[in-house]
């Protein structure tokens, strides 16, 4: 798929892996959330060692081609580009837009975390960014310590899809879309749900209200 086509996909539920070190699990996981109409996925693991990642990622690839779906690796491009991932995303601490276009190429996609700052995302942009993150809106369990977002952020125009972050449920997302966010980045409200399958459904629906 070309930068330009995976772009246009950048809008609905981005679902972003839970911490699973179980890999059989994982996978049955994301399935469930793959069939659930999910086709945006990043693979964040913050307990693997690199093995494990580079196994869990390389099933992810193959899955997430399964359904047609963009398939983005966390904080590291060189993972990324060993799993032919669809691209990568980038942190405060995750190294330069720059050095990974260099990595990955040019029909690779790129997202940068923003935090609550809008210089942060007309930089990334400027840097070459195909999609800029904002966040944390709500509490979220997984990163407590987060920076809170405001809404105002989701307001502007960057030039390119914003995806939001951070404490997202079926009962508060709405209000992110409304704003003006491209795509609803979660993994509790997913992975964690009896039902992970209903649950991206369910998300899915939202953008269709909107
Ligand atoms: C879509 C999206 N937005 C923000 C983040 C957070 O990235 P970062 O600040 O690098 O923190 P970690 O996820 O690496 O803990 C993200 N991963 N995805
Ligand atoms: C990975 C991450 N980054 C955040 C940020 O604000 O940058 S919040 C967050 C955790 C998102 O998980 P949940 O949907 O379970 O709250
Ligand atoms: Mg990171």
């Amino acid at each position: 798929m070309s930068r330009k086509i995976l772009a246009t996909k950048l809008r609905g539920l981005y679902a972003i892996t839970p911490d699973c070190n179980d890999t059989g699990d994982l996978l049955h996981r994301v399935r469930r959330a793959l069939a659930g109409g999910v086709h945006m996925l990043q693979y964040r693991n913050k307990l693997a060692n690199t093995t494990l990642q580079h196994e869990q990622a390389l099933a992810l690839r193959g899955l997430t081609r399964e359904f047609g779906a963009v398939f983005i690796v966390n904080d590291d491009a060189q993972l990324a580009a060993k799993v032919d991932a669809d691209g990568v995303h980038l942190g405060a601490d995750d190294g330069e837009v720059a050095a990974a276009r260099a990595l990955l190429g040019a029909e690779k996609l790129i997202g940068v975390s923003c935090y609550n700052r809008a210089e942060l995302a007309r930089q990334a942009v400027v840097a070459g960014a195909d999609y800029v993150a904002f966040g944390a809106f709500f509490s979220s369990s997984v990163k407590p310590e987060a920076v809170r977002a405001e809404l105002e952020l989701l307001r502007q125009d960057y030039g390119v899809p914003v995806v939001a972050i951070g404490g997202i449920t079926l009962e508060n997302g709405g209000v992110l879309i409304e704003a003006g966010a491209d795509a609803l980045a979660v993994i509790s409200a997913v992975f964690a749900a009896s039902d992970v399958q209903q649950a991206a459904q369910d998300f899915s629906k939202l953008f269709s209200k909107a």
